[in-house]
């Protein structure tokens, strides 16, 4: 199968859809006018998008599904019953349909559909947008290999993919989907401290960044325990160990443990919450 001449559409056209287009149109793995994208009722967003990126747009729900061959559905977990029993009816089995949604499981959505049709779930992240996301992908019922196949290619022009076992989808929804958001969230505390001592945001923003970048590519490429790199910087009496006796006096792992957790159980609780 050739990921060129496929004709991809959007089903919802948030934060997520924009990640994914960016990520793609700029990676050129799909040319633009290819992609067809499409949302619940916000025209000013679909014309945004079409200035932004060059792919075409539609209000018609027919238009879109009937016209393309792998279905993106990038809508809210609650919206997925109405969103599928809308393009029901023009969905043929031999178009595939890929859900980001979280929580959502490939069963529920092929029962929605009511045919044999390929579904793959994949969980990007924002990171997307600038080809750097960590997706994870998994395979419903219907999906047979090469179509796994072309949609990891697809997913690759927005980062890395990863294959898992659905089961395991809530908890690298946490690890992976939702994780960024932790990481600025901490990144913002320490914007908070920049303000505090009187720095220059401007010199250390950029600072803060390369910093993460290289955490992260020493956490990618050396063979290193998280443990063994952290002990490498903490001298005795230092000042690293002074901040991290600090950090667990307030029970800083037990708090990213527990966020972890409750990410992991929201996944669950959306499909029980839209799984009806
Ligand atoms: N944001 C993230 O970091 C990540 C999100 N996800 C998943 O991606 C999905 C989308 O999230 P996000 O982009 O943040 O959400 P947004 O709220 O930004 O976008 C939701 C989109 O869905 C559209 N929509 C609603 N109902 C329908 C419908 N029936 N048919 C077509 N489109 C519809 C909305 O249209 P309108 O504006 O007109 O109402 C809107 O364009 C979610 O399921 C989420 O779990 C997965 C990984 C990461
Ligand atoms: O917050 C959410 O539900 C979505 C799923 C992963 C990231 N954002």
């Amino acid at each position: 199968m050739n990921l060129r001449e496929k004709r991809i559409a959007f089903l919802g056209a948030g934060s997520m859809a924009e990640a994914i287009i960016a990520g793609m149109t700029a990676k050129q793995i799909v040319s633009a006018d290819r992609i067809i994208a499409t949302n619940h009722s916000n025209k000013e967003r679909l014309t945004e998008l079409e200035n932004k990126y060059g792919i075409r747009t539609s209000q018609s729900k027919k238009d879109v599904v009937s016209q393309s061959d792998i279905i993106i559905l990038a809508m809210k977990p609650k919206d997925i019953q109405p969103a599928i029993t809308e393009i029901k009816q023009y969905l043929s089995e031999s178009k595939i349909v890929v859900s980001l949604l979280a929580g959502i499981s490939t069963r529920y959505m092929e029962q929605l559909i009511g045919l044999r049709n390929a579904v793959v779930r994949v969980m990007p992240n924002t990171s997307a947008m600038i080809g750097q996301s960590a997706t994870t992908i998994t395979a419903g019922r219907y999906a047979t290999i090469s179509t796994v196949g072309l949609i990891k290619q697809l997913m690759t022009s927005i980062g890395t993919t990863t294959l898992i076992e659905e089961e395991q989808m809530d908890a690298y929804t946490a690890l992976a989907g939702s994780a960024p958001a932790f990481y600025y969230y901490m990144v913002e505390a320490m914007e908070k401290f920049v303000e505090e001592q009187g720095l220059h945001k401007e010199t250390a923003m950029p600072l803060m960044a390369q910093t993460i970048k290289g955490v992260a590519e020493m956490l990618a490429t050396t063979s290193e325990a998280p443990a063994t790199l952290r002990k490498k910087i903490t001298s005795p009496g230092g000042t690293t160990e002074a901040g991290l006796k600090t950090l667990a006096q307030h029970e800083f792992q037990q708090a990213v443990i527990a966020c972890l957790e409750q990410t992991t159980k929201r996944s669950k609780e959306l499909r029980e919450m839209f799984e009806k």
